[in-house]
């Protein structure tokens, strides 16, 4: 009887999924997070073929050097900005991920984001519970009905955020490195620069590479209305926090609404805490019970597919699948 395939399990898998897991699998268990290399022997790891992960486990150099047997790494996540590609696909370890299954959960936190910001709906709750009601009227707010939404990235995410900023109302513009045919009859393509200046609501729904960290910095912000609103469910260092705390203090733009930041957690004493313009979520953009059930079920069923020879549904650099077929 050939033996099962050692696969470490470092991301929360549920209890039915991970007895099907182990019906195919032997698994080793790594604590969500935490360094494989550093967890497990050097006898342990030399085993290992196949591993499932969240983007808190740091697929680099050094993992890929601690475990010598690896032929796939599940990320539990459509990001995979934890993984160095290059250097998995040079050592043709397959990388999967879980795009498609998250889109409305994340479209949904971007369009929530966009409705507290403008309509000021955090600091509307606090008014009441403290009892400023009984002494005054709340400030306006501004609509977004009628008003421009541009979207940086036009991948699947951006797409449904667009369908849904229809029901506002809202002209819908992006930009993307080229034209997207899937974006006809719902967002219009402008360039960079011109995404910046028209946009009533920005919205980033790009990748973290090399080539997109800090890729939105002092020079974009200043380019943006000073009613506008910035909103980032991406990932976190595609802004450049620093030049976005300055024109968020300065009032170069109105507000941000950010569900991912540089540093994750947040610590509270961060100056993003401190201001008031700002709405602040704790990267929960996938994060409901049937998504995240959606994403593992994916990322389970990628690692599964890849050792038993069947296409994964999901790989980042197929290229790796087609050169073992
Ligand atoms: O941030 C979440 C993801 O990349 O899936």
């Amino acid at each position: 009887m050939n033996q099962k395939p050692k696969v470490i399990v470092s991301a929360p898998v549920p209890p039915d999924l991970r007895e099907q897991l182990a019906e195919r699998c032997e698994i080793v268990e790594v604590p969500t997070g935490q360094n494989p290399a550093e967890v497990l022997g050097a006898d342990a790891r030399a085993t290992i073929e196949g591993m499932v992960c969240t983007v808190r486990t740091k697929v680099d150099q050094a993992l890929l050097d601690a475990l010598p047997a690896l032929k796939v790494s599940s990320n539990f996540a459509v990001g995979f900005d934890n993984v160095d590609l290059a250097a998995a696909t040079q050592r043709k370890v397959l990388i999967c991920n879980t795009p498609g299954v998250l889109d409305g959960a994340v479209a949904d936190v971007t369009i929530g984001l966009m409705l507290c910001l403008s309509r000021n709906l955090v600091a509307g709750d606090a008014f009441v519970r403290s009892g400023a009601w009984t002494k005054g009227a709340f400030p306006l707010t501004r609509d977004i009905r009628g008003k421009t939404l541009g979207l940086l990235g036009m991948g699947r995410i951006g797409r449904v955020v667009a369908r849904a900023a229809q029901a506002f109302d809202m002209k819908v513009i992006y930009h993307n490195r080229r034209e997207d045919p899937q974006a006809e009859g719902l967002a219009t393509y402008v360039e960079r620069d011109e995404l910046f200046k028209s946009s009533d609501v920005l919205s980033m729904h790009i990748p973290l590479s090399a080539e997109t960290r800090h890729s939105i910095g002092k020079r974009e912000l200043s380019l943006m209305k000073p009613t506008a609103y910035l909103i980032n469910t991406a990932r976190g260092p595609v802004i450049d926090e620093a030049a976005l705390i300055d024109a968020l203090r300065a009032g170069t733009i109105a507000g941000a609404g950010l569900d991912v930041m540089e540093q994750e957690p947040l610590p509270a004493d961060s100056p993003l805490c401190a201001l008031p313009n700002v709405v602040l979520q704790a990267h929960v953009g996938s994060a409901t019970h049937e998504t995240r059930r959606a994403m593992i079920d994916l990322a389970v069923a990628n690692l599964m597919d890849a050792l038993s020879g069947k296409t994964p549904q999901a790989m980042v650099n197929p290229e790796v699948w087609q050169a073992r077929a």
